[in-house]
């Protein structure tokens, strides 16, 4: 089976193109040769692939610069995505599709189940609830894994910059009034490849019973201060966090002060997903952590 990974070179996606190969033939274009922009470009390249699957990692995802370039984003996160899942239709293939936390307001007491109203606050969070309805209303097999706070050793994240600021600097400030999961591209990457494994081998029953969306992070929550923290403590950085409101901070964006999402429906599926603390430590051991880009 021919696979369409698009995105194969953001943090996710470079994970991907390692967890799903021994699922099928693999295609993973540049992002100049699939551009989610040009929708006839990505008309024609899905029906010159023909896949079987398409997963699409690809987005626009720069939160505030979004606020500014609202057309843009919604063509990349919402139409790109409609595009392929009337596409996939059209070809009998399923879609993989991911999408965010910032779908919702951050309202809620505890963490958000799947069945809960998204009200995203920022242009970034309404083209990516976009995307993920226009794909739910095309009836094709397809599953969407909303994730939150993703980091690796690659790519623009969180991780890596106060990595780089810690370096720069001896104190920080960071915004403390605004809760998630840090979770590793690796586990999602990884149990990306084993829901697929289970969608591939039960067929058309498994789409009926089990397609779909899922909220997919690490377990337990910090804030982005005490991720900060625990950064700097696990990579041996002596840079104070001093906490401060998310008004404080002044960001272009809302973003939801809670972040939280129940993955309780997907673990039953595939079992325990680490707590944020475990991604983090195996993020930062990971092989490429030799290669310069934690400190000593
Ligand atoms: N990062 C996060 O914290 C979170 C991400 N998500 C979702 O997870 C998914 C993966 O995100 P992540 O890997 O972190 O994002 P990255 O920004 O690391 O990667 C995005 C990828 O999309 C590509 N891309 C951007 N615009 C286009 C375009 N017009 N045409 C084709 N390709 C394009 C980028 O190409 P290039 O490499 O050339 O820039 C890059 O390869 C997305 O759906 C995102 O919304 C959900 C929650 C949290
Ligand atoms: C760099 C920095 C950020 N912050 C705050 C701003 C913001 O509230 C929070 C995170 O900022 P960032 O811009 O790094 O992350 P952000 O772009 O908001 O990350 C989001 O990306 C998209 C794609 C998602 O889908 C989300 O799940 C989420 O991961 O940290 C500080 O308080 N101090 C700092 O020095």
């Amino acid at each position: 089976m021919k696979i369409l990974l698009t995105g194969a070179n953001g943090q996710l996606g470079h994970e991907l193109a390692r967890s799903l190969r021994p699922l099928g033939e693999l295609v993973a274009p540049a992002r100049a040769d699939c551009d989610l922009a040009d929708l006839d470009q990505l008309r024609a390249v899905l029906r010159s692939v023909r896949p079987g699957l398409i997963v699409n990692a690809a987005a626009y995802t720069a939160v505030d610069r979004a606020e500014d370039e609202r057309a843009l984003a919604i063509r990349i996160n919402a139409d790109a995505p409609a595009l392929m899942a009337q596409e996939a239709g059209e070809l009998g293939a399923a879609l993989l599709h991911y999408s965010t936390d910032y779908v919702f307001d951050g309202n809620a007491a505890g963490a958000y189940a799947e069945t809960d109203t998204p009200a995203p606050l920022s242009v970034y969070g309404q083209s990516k609830l976009a995307g993920e309805q226009a794909i739910a209303a095309a009836g094709i097999r397809h599953l969407i894994l909303r994730t939150s706070w993703v980091v690796g050793l690659r790519g623009n994240n969180f991780l890596l910059t106060m990595l780089r600021l810690g370096r720069e600097r001896a104190q920080l400030r960071i915004v403390a009034d605004q809760h998630g999961a840090p979770t590793w591209s690796r586990t999602l990457a990884d149990t990306s490849a084993h829901l697929l494994g289970l969608a591939l081998a039960g067929g058309a029953p498994w789409w009926e019973r089990h397609g779909g969306l899922y909220h997919l992070t690490s377990q337990g929550c910090t804030s982005w201060a005490g991720f900060a923290e625990a950064i700097f403590s696990a990579a041996g950085m002596g840079c104070e966090v001093v906490p401060i409101t998310a008004a404080e901070y002044g960001a272009r964006a809302p973003r939801p002060a809670n972040s939280r999402l129940d993955c309780s429906k997907l673990m039953a599926l595939c079992g325990p997903l680490p707590d944020w603390q475990t991604a983090l430590a195996g993020c930062l051991s990971s092989a490429d952590a030799s290669k310069g880009l934690v400190p000593d």
